[in-house]
């Protein structure tokens, strides 16, 4: 090409060579329905078309080819064309995602080489957490709330298992950071479950979209199948598609709880073991603690705001203050500290994690 001059040829065969803006709806997507994506398996997407309006219906959807490599993820708001019955066999195309509000998404790790979009939307992350049998892992619980603060997400900790441990420790711990906490036992055999604290639980999500996350055997499918008693059937939606079974599925399911008002979803989220964090700012975190960020602003430039850190006005912000305040601004500047070192690995190893690891 080079050394010919531009000439009217071009101007004529540029409109044809693949400038058209690739974002544009083709006319054809104009009368395109509105869908909640409920869950991902392999390639095959379980919707929900026209949630809450008079049509609503669950479908069976795949990407349509302009999408590209752009991941569609739980909680997408898309517009899907093509054959939205939901009837046995139907496949409807999705053509476009819809602006996310929230994207909570984890950095490649050891167990996932590939940096994911896990879930989109969703107002909290609730970290099911048992009091003991399993023991607490605090440091998985920083990384999950640097995970959803960096997310845009609130946080919300469920403290399961009441009666086997006092929770008093961790409330301690997670306050100081703006994290919810609720706590839950159960007793009864279990035809006959009773779980005290599922009110609170409950009153938590409503009118929310919450994504549980937690380890194996802390009481998170419990909690799951009390909230949405018919969960089995509802995840059966996306296994329709494939055949596979609820337990080898690794990706997230989005429930609707029942109930009168505004919707209210639990992503349940079976395969996210570990949230890796290289992905998260620095900056991004500050700005989950409005009044730490504000005083921040008065750091040295560069300043990583992390303990070794010299001239951090966050030192000077708790030692500027006198008994109770002090106390509480130190609280939560240690605090903020811990998630941010829990974002580059460096945290101390918990003491209860590393005996929990020592066992055979
Ligand atoms: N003592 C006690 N046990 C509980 C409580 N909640 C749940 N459990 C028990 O803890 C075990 C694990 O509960 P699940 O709900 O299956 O836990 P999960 O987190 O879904 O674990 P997986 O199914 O392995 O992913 C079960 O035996 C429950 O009966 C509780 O509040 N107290
Ligand atoms: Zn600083």
């Amino acid at each position: 090409m080079a050394g010919r001059r531009y000439d009217e040829r071009d101007v004529r065969i540029r409109p044809g060579r693949g400038t058209r803006p690739r974002t544009k709806i083709r006319p054809e997507h104009a009368d395109a329905d509105v869908a909640l994506v409920t869950g991902v398996d392999r390639g095959r997407y379980a919707v929900l078309v026209d949630p809450g309006g008079p049509d609503e219906r669950r479908a069976t959807a795949m990407k349509a080819r302009e999408l590209g490599r752009e991941r569609v993820v739980p909680g997408d708001r898309v517009d899907v064309v093509g054959d939205t019955t939901g009837d046995d066999g139907s496949l409807a195309r999705i053509v476009r995602i819809g602006e996310r509000r929230t994207v909570l998404r984890r950095t490649a790790d050891d167990t996932d080489p590939v940096e994911r979009v896990i879930v989109a939307n969703a107002d909290q992350l609730v970290i099911v957490t048992a009091l003991a049998d399993p023991e607490p892992r605090t440091r998985m619980i920083d990384r999950c709330v640097a995970a959803a603060y960096d997310a845009g997400m609130d946080v919300l900790l469920a403290l399961t298992k009441a009666d086997l441990a006092d929770p008093a420790e961790l409330v301690a711990m997670y306050a100081p950071i703006g994290v919810r906490v609720v706590v839950t036992r159960t007793e009864g055999p279990s035809d006959e479950r009773v779980i005290h604290g599922f009110d609170d639980l409950r009153a938590a999500l409503d009118g929310r979209t919450s994504v549980l996350v937690g380890h194996s055997g802390v009481g998170k499918s419990t909690l799951v199948n009390a909230l949405v008693p018919h969960a089995a059937r509802a995840t059966g939606v996306v296994n329709d598609v494939t055949g596979r079974g609820r337990h080898t599925s690794t990706s997230a399911v989005a429930l609707r709880v029942p109930g009168e008002g505004a919707p209210t979803w639990v992503i349940d989220t079976p395969g996210v073991r570990s949230f890796g964090l290289a992905h998260v700012d620095p900056a991004h975190l500050l700005g989950a603690f409005a009044d730490l960020a504000e005083v921040a602003q008065e750091c040295p430039r560069g300043c990583t705001h992390a303990g070794d850190s010299p001239d951090c006005a966050l030192d000077d912000w708790v030692a500027d203050a006198q008994g109770e305040t002090r106390d509480a601004r130190a609280a939560r500047v240690e605090s903020f500290r811990r998630l941010l070192a829990s974002r580059l690995g460096t945290t101390d190893p918990d003491p209860r994690e590393s005996r929990e690891s020592a066992r055979p």
